[in-house]
């Protein structure tokens, strides 16, 4: 079966500290990146518009989420108390599933070489 996948990256930048890392682990620190977002929504293209999904709609719903984290402590949010990658990517699908029906993974990149991609079900 084709599927028609679209997405949309985002930027913030946030400090962070992830208190389960061992003692000495470097990430115990707190430490900031420029974290790259992208947030992908499965569907079929609408056979008038031609679209999934206008690019500016799902802006619109993301755009106000990041904005909750750019320029913060990720820890200082609630639900982010262990703010891996792994946390991120379920903190935005919990926040976005309502928002963005078709919702299809949501990829979370730490630099660009590492990240973490989750594609859940439910609230995540
Ligand atoms: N599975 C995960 N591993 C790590 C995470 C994570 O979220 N999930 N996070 C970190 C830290 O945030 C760390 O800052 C990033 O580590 P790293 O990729 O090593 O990035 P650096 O910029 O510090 O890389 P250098 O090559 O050392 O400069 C760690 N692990
Ligand atoms: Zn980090």
């Amino acid at each position: 079966m084709p599927t028609t996948e679209l997405y949309c990256t985002f930027r913030f930048s946030a400090a962070h500290r992830l208190p389960s890392s061992g003692e000495e682990h470097k990430c115990r620190a707190t430490h900031g990146h420029t974290f790259e977002l992208v947030v992908t929504v499965a569907g079929e293209p609408d056979a008038e518009k031609g679209w999934v999904l206008d690019f500016a709609d799902l802006r619109a719903a993301v755009d106000p989420v990041v904005a909750e984290l750019d320029h913060k402590t990720l820890n200082d949010i609630p639900g982010l108390e262990n703010p891996t990658s792994e946390h991120l990517c379920r903190w935005f699908w919990g926040r976005l599933i309502d928002a963005l029906p078709g919702l299809a993974e949501i990829e979370v990149k730490e630099s660009p070489e590492c990240g973490c991609r989750y594609r859940g079900g439910g609230t995540g």
